[in-house]
């Protein structure tokens, strides 16, 4: 088999142990090659040379059917002996220099990877491919190193640019995080996975012909989606102005008649707030924060927006489940790191969030965001941003977009909003929103809100940009500048009431004026520029 032919989307490593009760082993794999799963690697860690042998030639037959490749885990004697197409090696396993020599001219060789020593290593000793993981926690295998997490892989891709080298990424890898994984793994450069590697996702299936073909389709249609180099754009002609303002009108005008619920996890300052500028924009807020009621809210919300600001254990593992499911489900997750650089705890948390589950906007002023990427380029003061903002932040949210596969809003006096190849500025908004507590947490709910109308439409029109590929349906770039826009267009108008004397009494006026807002309001005061 050619190495250049070689697909690895759906690349099955064996677990005759995991098997179901009364499923033959022989058959499930035949099942799982029906199903679509497009590499092979016998991995037996129990059995004597003999059974190994035994296994290897008879499920080298059976690939051989299909014309699948057939790799053997670490015992290079059986794939020499049965005629495999190559063999998987681990970091303590034979070196791959001594494998090449052992092996036939052309045999791959891919080797195990957890860290970027390790694959900077596989690349230099001329690796095949390299698997990489665990990128979750999985039953498995007793892991001995630390998880990759989703973000890792993304930056462990990145030296595999301008190399021939294929990746999968292994571990805890299901039917319900495979999208979510492949979405969250692409480089800041645009670099992909080439396939994914499960063990009980199939293995364990009574029916591992469907379980492959479940996954072997994610797979497909996430290879079919637009070049990843482009961000998260939807837009093929670019976004102008004009494009941008009707689409908010559109969604402007949607959301009080979808009146989509939006699953809100926020802090204890600004829950009652929050709900009410939900409500005024003609969304509904549920404010719920168990972790055992997630699965069933991600299944009827619109959206979810996590805000960490007054964390406690509970509404941590609530966040951890609820942004999985709304992962699975398709749908936005809003996700506001709230002060993230004032405690190592809150760094721990949002790392740890973010590796569980893909937001799909991350919002944040400059002292977060600096802090969210480890930058010391702005300081954070509490919740605050200390001093100057960005030297340049139009390059800064580009590039935090790349990398974190998301829409990334940063908020201030002038807002910046990118999908990772655009950038909309805006210039909208008053001074009270700095002088009351809880604006940016109510423009997260905006954006929530907005994400879920422009979710909604994709799903019911799959012309309005839904990709059945993509993580989640619909144009995220214009609903986050919707969610700002509307919130700061109306605090302008709020602000100049007759009945508003300062920050106490504007806040009621600014809920009046989002209840009120059209989107002709909005398009006669937009201040908005496209970069
Ligand atoms: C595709 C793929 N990636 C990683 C591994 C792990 O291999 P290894 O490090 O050799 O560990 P064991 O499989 O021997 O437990 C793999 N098998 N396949
Ligand atoms: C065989 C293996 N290697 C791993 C690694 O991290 O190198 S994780 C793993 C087990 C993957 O099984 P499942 O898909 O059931 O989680």
């Amino acid at each position: 088999m050619l190495q250049t032919s070689i697909d690895y989307s759906l690349y099955l490593v064996t677990g005759r142990e995991l098997l179901p009760q009364g499923k033959d082993y022989l058959q499930s794999l035949e099942e799982s090659l029906e199903g679509g799963v497009t590499v092979v690697q016998i991995r037996e860690k129990k059995a004597e040379t003999a059974e190994f042998l035994d296994i290897a030639s008879k499920s080298k037959d059976i690939c051989a059917r299909y014309n699948v490749p057939l790799l053997i885990n670490d015992r290079i004697d059986i794939a020499l002996a049965v005629g495999a197409d190559g063999v998987h090696i681990g970091q303590t396993d034979m070196p791959v220099s001594i494998a090449r020599k052992l092996l036939p001219k052309d045999s791959i060789i891919g080797v195990s990877c957890n860290t970027i020593e390790e694959l900077e290593m596989a690349i230099k000793d001329g690796a095949d491919y390299v698997g990489i993981g665990a990128v979750y926690a999985t039953q498995t295998k007793d892991l001995v190193k630390p998880l990759v997490g989703v973000r890792g892989v993304g930056s462990m891709l990145r030296l595999l640019d301008g190399t021939s080298i294929k990746a999968v990424a292994i571990g805890g890898i299901n039917l319900k995080n495979v999208l979510r994984t492949l979405h969250g793994t692409v480089s800041e450069t645009g670099h992909a996975l080439d396939g994914i590697a499960v063990v009980s996702a199939i293995v364990t299936s009574i029916n591992p012909r469907q379980a492959a073909a479940d996954l072997a389709e994610i797979i497909r249609e996430f290879k079919k989606g637009p070049s990843l180099t482009r961000g998260l754009s939807i837009s093929t002609n670019g976004y102008t102005v004009d494009t941008i303002i009707n689409s908010i009108t559109t969604l402007m005008k949607s959301i009080r008649i979808l009146n989509p619920l939006i699953h809100q996890i926020t802090n204890n300052v600004v829950t009652t707030q929050s709900a009410n500028v939900t409500i005024a924009l003609g969304a509904s807020p549920i404010m719920a924060t168990t972790a055992d009621e997630m699965s069933d809210l991600a299944e009827i919300c619109g959206a979810l927006l996590v805000n960490i600001g007054t964390l406690t254990p509970p509404a941590y593992a609530g966040m951890l489940k609820a942004g999985f499911h709304v992962n699975a489900l398709k749908k936005p997750v809003v996700f506001d790191p709230v002060g993230v650089g004032a405690t190592e705890f809150r760094k721990k948390v949002v790392k740890d969030l973010l590796d569980k589950w893909q937001a799909t906007v991350i919002k944040g002023n400059a002292g977060e965001l600096a802090a969210l990427v480890g930058s010391n380029e702005v300081a954070s003061k509490g919740v605050d941003t200390a001093g100057e903002g960005f030297k340049d932040p139009v390059l800064f949210v580009k590039t935090l977009a790349r990398r974190e596969r998301c829409i990334i809003v940063l908020t201030g006096k002038t807002d910046y909003i990118s999908d990772g190849h655009t950038c909309a500025i805006l210039n909208n908004g008053h001074q009270f929103l700095g002088e009351i507590t809880g604006s940016g947490c109510a423009t997260g709910s905006c954006i929530a809100s907005y994400c879920a109308v422009a979710s909604l439409l994709a799903r019911a029109d799959r012309k309005m940009g839904a990709i059945p590929g993509q993580l989640v349906e619909g144009d995220m770039f214009v609903a986050a500048i919707a969610g700002l826009l509307v919130f700061n267009v109306a605090a302008e108008f709020a602000a100049v009431r007759g009945d508003v004397k300062g920050p106490g009494t504007f806040f009621p006026a600014l809920v009046d004026e989002l209840a009120s807002l059209t989107p002709e309001k909005v398009v006669r005061r937009v201040k908005i520029q496209i970069v």
